[in-house]
């Protein structure tokens, strides 16, 4: 029986870099990403966005747009996360540092997809031409790499 845990992701765009933080620990540490978590009793999905992004990197935004749905599924196990995808090109605030993650803006044409999940390369062009997506991933753990197959359509 699968269960599937509501996660929030928020990428921060100016018009030529992108922001990320390196995650510190926990699930991904030490790959790049953007901010996010999971929900608290009584948030919507957008609200849970929003307190991630302030509590990982001190910005506040006014306003969010959802653009992705990723499910990711791991092969021998029964939850999925089911990542909802916003972006954001106005806030507020500088980007500092938390316990969770480390902030810095990247170009866009070098962003440091070999330090990130493997599935971002596919998704971030995306986002970043504003496209909307859904996307189903399936990761399996051989050895100590991980390797996934994907599937993914936009509109
Ligand atoms: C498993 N791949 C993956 N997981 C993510 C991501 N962002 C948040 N979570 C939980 C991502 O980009 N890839």
């Amino acid at each position: 029986m699968f269960t599937s845990k509501l996660l929030t992701l928020v990428i921060v765009v100016k018009p030529q870099q992108v922001l990320l933080g390196l995650k510190k620990r926990g699930f991904g540490v030490g790959r790049w990403n953007g901010f996010g978590g999971k929900l608290q009793p009584g948030e919507s999905i957008e609200q849970a966005a929003k307190r991630e992004l302030w509590e990982e990197s001190s910005l506040t935004v006014d306003s969010l747009e959802k653009i992705g749905n990723i499910r990711f599924e791991f092969v021998g196990e029964t939850e999925i996360l089911d990542v909802h995808i916003f972006r954001t090109d106005h806030y507020h605030g500088e980007p500092s540092e938390s316990e969770e993650m480390r902030p810095q803006w990247f170009d866009l044409d070098a962003i440091p997809f070999d330090r990130m999940w493997p599935d971002d390369i596919y998704w971030f062009p995306l986002l970043l031409q504003k496209k909307k997506f859904q996307a189903c991933w399936l990761y399996h753990r051989q050895n100590s790499s991980d390797w996934f197959m994907g599937f993914k359509k936009s509109g």
